[in-house]
């Protein structure tokens, strides 16, 4: 049996982290007393017992529980965003590339992404890749997640508050957390104007992003090269061209994936392929947390990468 310390066991994150690897056959996660959470030596007492100790922490406590890390030599999985474009990590997206996989599983270090750019790396990182969208773009996002991506805070404003809002904007200083690991794991030259949304309902997410294309590039083309891109992967769907798959249908919606590991992906175009809409669906909660953190671990043990990320 491999262990695992969450730091931040008991939040949004670090409860579904760990109700996931209860199922796991082969992690025992070890725990730390509710009334010493933020005693340090406590802390790296449990750390340098694990062989994987994840983070599910407001990003200052974060790093002061790296810090230990970096003094003890543990390995970290890091939910947090501080440090996913940060030298001497790894991201955690699996399917980034074909390296990505070697590099989670050998790293001291490995930041889990956040939840709107698993989705819009997803989409955008391959095209930009294969030059089929260009480089130097300029790229608008829309989202919409649920309001446990928020954690405790946002959660104690949504449940048992008749009044709370059924659909709000934010972001819009331009200066979401989220912007930095989009634009460098995308390989955009510009930071992209994204727009997320929280709606009143708690888990599942969709991201579209509309572009507008020229010459001889259409929709179909975007689609295909999606397609074969994560055609191995079991995480990642990619849909038929032009459909609408979704039990809300004809709405593409943010449910069906609750408490699941899976991203869906589509492609919509106009009927003369120029006017498209790429779109991700995942669960805030899943793929894009404690799913995610779950896989990784998996991936640092040495383990199946499927084993146990399902709620
Ligand atoms: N919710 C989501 O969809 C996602 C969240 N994340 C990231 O995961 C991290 C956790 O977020 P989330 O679970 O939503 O947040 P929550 O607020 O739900 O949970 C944070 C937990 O950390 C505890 N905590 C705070 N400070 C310390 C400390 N110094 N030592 C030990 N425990 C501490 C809190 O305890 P207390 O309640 O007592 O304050 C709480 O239990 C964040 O960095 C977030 O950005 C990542 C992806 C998605
Ligand atoms: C609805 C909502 O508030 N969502 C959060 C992001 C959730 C997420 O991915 O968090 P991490 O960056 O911590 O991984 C936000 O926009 O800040």
């Amino acid at each position: 049996m491999k262990k695992v310390f969450i730091d931040g066991e008991t939040g949004t994150t670090g409860l579904q982290v760990r109700e996931r690897l209860v199922n796991h056959p082969e992690i025992e996660v070890i725990s730390i007393d509710e009334a010493k959470k933020r005693d340090v030596e406590e802390k790296r007492r449990l750390m340098k017992e694990a062989d994987v100790t994840v983070l599910c922490l407001p990003d200052e406590a974060a790093k002061d529980t790296v810090a230990i890390a970096k003094a003890e030599g543990c390995r970290v999985l890091d939910a947090s965003s501080v440090h996913r474009v940060a030298d001497g990590w790894v991201y955690g997206l699996a399917e980034l590339d074909a390296s990505q996989r070697e590099k989670i599983q050998d790293a001291q270090f490995v930041s889990n992404p956040g939840c709107y750019p698993t989705g819009i790396i997803l989409l955008l990182k391959p095209l930009v890749e294969q030059g089929l969208l260009a480089k130097d773009g300029h790229y608008t996002v829309n989202a919409i997640s649920g309001y446990t991506g928020g954690g405790k805070q946002l959660i104690e404003k949504y449940e048992g508050n008749s009044d709370a809002a059924t659909y709000g904007t934010y972001g819009l200083n331009f200066k979401h957390k989220h912007l930095p690991e989009i634009q460098k794991w995308s390989q955009l030259d510009n930071t992209p104007i994204f727009i997320p949304s929280v709606g009143n309902f708690a888990q599942g997410m969709l991201i579209s992003i509309p572009v507008t294309l020229s010459g001889s590039m259409t929709g179909e083309k975007l689609h295909a090269a999606l397609a074969a891109t994560y055609e191995e992967e079991d995480f990642v769907t990619v849909h038929p061209f032009n459909e609408v798959k979704d039990s809300h249908a004809p709405f593409l919606t943010p449910h069906g994936l609750e408490n699941t590991n899976q991203v869906e992906l589509a492609v919509f175009a106009s009927e003369d392929g120029k006017s498209v809409v790429l779109s991700a669906k995942l669960d805030n909660l899943g793929k894009g947390a404690s799913g995610a953190a779950v896989q990784n671990l998996n991936l640092m043990l040495g383990f199946a990468e499927d084993v146990a990320v399902v709620l």
